[in-house]
């Protein structure tokens, strides 16, 4: 369809009505819906072709363009009538009133809309645009685990920021495969090629670049992004300059020698470069090159499939990199294009790791082919006034029919689907079913929260049961000798039959929480209020968390950064009419004991005759200790701290227990001594914060004949005082959260920086000029730190390989070792565009500037510091550090771990406390 000439690309789709007047979600009638979705949601779930369907997530830095690169994305598709503007709050994206007051994405949105590539069938694309603000990572870690596909989006000016990074390995760790697009490339300053540059010096992979950049010098000598080339197919494809980026002049090879001979030149040299880029990563591009003998005769059909099979690995080796300006309309269906080319489908991603059996020890892999029976992720749970919680899900096998029972298997309870929807960022269209793959939107359900997951119920879903899953136990390290045989297909002799009713998707990880505030309610009665308005919160946002000061009986809400709890506190008060005041935002110390402590031994005696004695000692972990403490039902995590209980060798049944059988006497003698435990590590003796960082040794005697028999109570209660002895005879000691910041700055003001951190703010730098260094350049405990990872980190990899080794899908197996992961790339091989560096572009400065001015600028000119820094420092850091740069300096943390406070902090932690 697309030939040299004008295209009307909102003429190729069908377009629509879409007003975006509600805030609030509403479902539409079928009627109102644009022709494209009316088609979509009328159409039985199965219609959906696997194949033609692309769940994917926009990731970026901050103000680095998602939202308003969605916002083009549902324009061309025919989705929306106009185009809606971050600046002037019109996105159907970003459509919580905060977002728009903000003008900043705080809730990932999820939108379903249609998009026909040239020569390929119309297909699905769910896509979800994330928050870019560090403190709302775990927004972007839900979103990540439901997707199959991630677009990077990049400032063109700012190029890979510290945020980027911080995205991009955590898509890395899902081997999420990923392109991206160099955005604001109109902007004064945009640099494609150092930009590329940054691609491959930070992110760490190989960059395919398969567009190149147009710009035309104006009446008034400036240069204007009028297009991009893409140099696979050999198009041109230019913007109308002002226009809405609907109208594209589709443009060959030969008006591009015309009218920028040289960009034709770099075009070519481009091409070429991509070939032999993916000739080292795929057997059967060599050979065709080799039967053809020329790079410039491999048909681009062949350079596509290659590149296609590189990104799908998810391993970020291979990153296609595409350009252009959203703001301006430029090279968004071209992107959108690239979506459908380069990002995989369902079917494709490697199979999902499930774990089943009580306590999770069990764990499977299940594939798309012979997962029938329902099993879906809850991501995200959104409070709806009017409908009451949307639990988004993602479906990895089976189908969700409406009407369906379904089973919480992390919560053990039985739900109701009352009803589907197909979400359209606030909007929402009733459907009958979401298919294997699929996203979408559950109403009825009364608990389950983000991160359940949820299995089909009905007695005909049980019957399925059997052909449903393969599964096969773990094998631990060392690992048996698993029969060799050749891949695929090694028969698995020992099968343990799935419980269905413990199969749990693997959770989303919840980072600790390290501010918090005090909420007071104006009332008694506005308690009770504010207490539910609470439970509504946490179920829609884990990463929050609710206590209770034991001494002002206060409640306290803790979170993961200020705009967090800012954000929380004003869905609180402004949403969900809570009646409360908030207090100051405060740090989440924690409190620790100074050495080990004695043993103690306690013994209690209760008023129905029962009676426990347990003995306790308290020693002090670190963080590298943690690693060698053994996983058995014994040893138990209790917050940062380890709990290992010895049961006398036979077990008595417990008095109260009516129950004789002595497995489950053990587990409630467990559970009592954990609880006594818990309770007791909830609140230090001196400063009453939860203990941090020790190894609780709880073993319980044998009852004597003396002694009156076991029960639960006497054994939770000995175990309380016990540990809480131990606490009391040891000096304790604060410890506080370090973060891991990474400083953007300029040259000039780099001293200043590095000066203010080591000074006043009591931080240690670990490496200038790198945000992501080389082990080397860290400080040895940082080194060794660096080093357990990596040993873990191949551990993991061991144990992984060989449960897919002997569920006969090692060809599926996505991870790899540490020294796997390092990709050898020399910046020396990489190819850099010398286009696209508007103040050396083709418009003014010319070719010969652009060539030298490669290789001597590798970079935009800014620094990074890397830094580790007290979080209290961080408090306000980015009003400081933005005086002390001009307003230049920007700069990303995370939780790096926790220190012990030094008595020359005292003061200022106590101004926190
Ligand atoms: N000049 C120019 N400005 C752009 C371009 N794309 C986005 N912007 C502007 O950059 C700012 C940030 O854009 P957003 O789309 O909100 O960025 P975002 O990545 O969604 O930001 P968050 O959601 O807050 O993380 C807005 O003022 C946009 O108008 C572009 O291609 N060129």
């Amino acid at each position: 369809m697309r030939t040299p000439g004008t295209v009307n690309w909102r003429n190729l789709l069908q377009r629509s009505p879409r007003p975006n007047k509600h805030l609030r979600p509403s479902v539409l009638p079928l009627s109102r819906l644009p022709a494209s979705i009316r088609h979509y949601a009328a159409a039985p779930a199965t219609a959906v072709e696997l194949a033609h369907t692309r769940n994917i997530g926009i990731i970026a830095h901050i103000d680095a363009g998602k939202t308003t690169t969605t916002e083009r994305m549902l324009y061309y598709s025919g989705f929306t009538r106009r185009i809606g503007d971050v600046d002037d709050g019109s996105t159907v994206m970003d459509y919580l009133p905060a977002e728009r007051q903000r003008g900043i994405t705080i809730t990932s949105a999820a939108i379903t809309f249609q998009w026909k590539p040239p020569h390929q069938p119309t297909h699905t694309i769910n896509l979800i645009d994330t928050p870019g603000h560090a403190d709302f990572t775990f927004e972007v870690e839900r979103s990540i685990r439901v997707l199959d596909g991630a677009v990077t989006i990049l400032d063109g000016v700012a190029g890979v920021e510290a945020q980027t990074e911080k995205v991009w390995k955590q898509a890395g760790k899902h081997f999420i495969p990923r392109i991206i697009f160099v955005n604001k490339l109109d902007r004064m300053g945009a640099r494609f090629g150092a930009t590329v540059r940054e691609i491959a010096m930070k992110l760490n992979g190989w960059p395919a670049v398969v567009q190149l950049p147009v710009y035309e010098t104006d009446d008034k000598g400036e240069d204007l992004l009028r297009g991009v080339v893409d140099i696979i197919e050999r198009k041109v494809y230019l913007y109308q300059s002002g226009g809405d980026g609907s109208k594209i002049q589709l443009l060959d090879y030969q008006w591009l020698g015309k009218h920028h001979p040289k960009l034709l030149d770099e075009a070519v040299d481009a091409r070429n470069a991509l070939v032999e880029l993916l000739s080292s990563h795929d057997d059967a591009l060599v050979e065709e090159y080799l039967k053809l003998g020329d790079h410039e005769k491999i048909p681009s059909a062949s350079i596509k499939r290659a590149l296609r099979a590189a990104t799908l690995s998810g391993t970020g080796e291979v990153i296609p990199v595409l350009c252009g300006a959203s703001f301006r309309n430029v090279g968004v269906q071209p992107l959108m294009d690239a979506v459908v080319d380069y990002l995989p489908c369902p079917s494709e991603r490697p199979p999902t790791p499930v774990s089943h059996g009580l306590s999770g020890q069990v764990r499977a892999l299940m594939t798309f082919e012979d997962a029938n029976r329902l099993c879906a992720l809850a991501f995200k749970v959104v409070n709806d006034p009017k409908r009451g919680p949307m639990v988004y899900v993602r479906v990895y096998s089976g189908t969700l029919n409406n009407s369906a029972t379904l089973w919480n298997t992390s919560l053990q309870v039985k739900e109701r689907a009352n009803r589907l929807l197909q979400m359209y960022a606030n909007e929402a269209v009733d459907i009958p079913s979401i298919p294997t793959g699929h996203i979408g939107v559950i109403l009825g359900l009364k608990e389950t929260r983000t991160g359940d997951t949820l299995i089909d119920d009905s007695p005909a879903a049980r019957a399925a049961e059997k052909a449903a899953l393969r599964v096969v136990p773990k094998v631990k390290t060392p690992v048996p000798k698993v029969k060799k045989a050749a891949e695929p297909g090694i028969k698995v002799k020992q099968v343990v039959p799935i419980d269905y009713k413990t199969l749990r998707l693997k959770p989303i990880d919840i980072p600790p929480p390290v501010f918090f505030t005090a909420l007071e309610a104006h009332s008694l009665s506005a308690q009770k209020q504010l207490d539910e308005a609470l439970a509504i919160l946490l179920r829609e946002d884990p990463s929050l968390n609710v206590s209770t000061d034991p001494d002002s009986g206060q409640t306290l809400l803790s979170g993961m950064g200020e705009l967090h709890l800012e954000i929380a506190t004003d869905r609180l008060t402004k949403d969900l009419k809570a009646k409360a005041d908030m207090g100051r935002i405060l740090i989440a110390f924690r409190e620790s004991l100074m050495e080990a402590s004695p043993t103690i031994s306690h013994t209690t005696y209760m008023p129905d005759g029962t009676s426990a004695t347990v003995k306790a000692v308290i020693n002090l972990l670190n963080n590298g200790d943690r690693r060698h403490v053994p996983r058995t039902p014994n040893i138990r995590m209790v917050d940062n701290n380890y709990v290992s209980l010895t049961l006398p060798g036979e077990t008595t049944p417990l008095a109260s227990s009516s129950n004789t059988d002595p497995t489950s006497s053990i587990a409630q003698i467990r559970a009592a001594m954990l609880s006594g435990a818990t309770a007791a590590l909830s609140r230090g003796p001196t400063y009453h914060l939860p203990l941090h960082d020790l190894g609780v040794l709880l073993q319980l005697l044998p009852s004597t004949p003396d002694t009156g028999p076991l029960s639960a109570a006497a054994i939770s209660s000995a175990a309380r005082v016990a540990v809480t002895q131990c606490l009391e005879c040891v000096p304790s000691v604060i410890v506080e959260p370090v973060m891991r910041v990474v400083v953007s700055c300029d040259e000039a003001s780099l001293g200043k920086v590095t000066q203010d951190i080591q000074g006043a703010r009591g931080g240690t730098i670990l490496a200038l000029n790198a945000s992501n260094p080389h082990p080397d350049v860290l400080l040895s405990e940082d080194r060794q730190k660096e080093r357990h990872r990596k040993i873990e980190h191949d551990r993991f990899i061991e144990d992984e390989r060989e449960m897919y080794r002997a569920a006969g899908m090692l060809r599926y197996f996505p991870y790899r070792t540490v020294a796997e992961m390092e990709v050898k790339l020399d910046l020396e091989d990489v190819w850099i565009p010398i286009t696209g560096d508007t103040d050396y572009g083709y418009g003014t400065s010319g070719r010969a500037n652009a060539m030298e001015a490669r290789g001597t600028r590798g970079d935009n000119g800014k620094r990074m510091v890397l830094a580790r820094m007290p979080l209290t420092e961080c408090v306000g850091y980015l009003k400081g550090l933005r005086s002390l740069t001009g307003g230049r300096g920007t700069f990303v943390m995370e939780l790096e771990g926790w220190e012990r406070v030094q008595n020359n902090r005292m003061e200022t932690v106590k101004k926190f406390m």
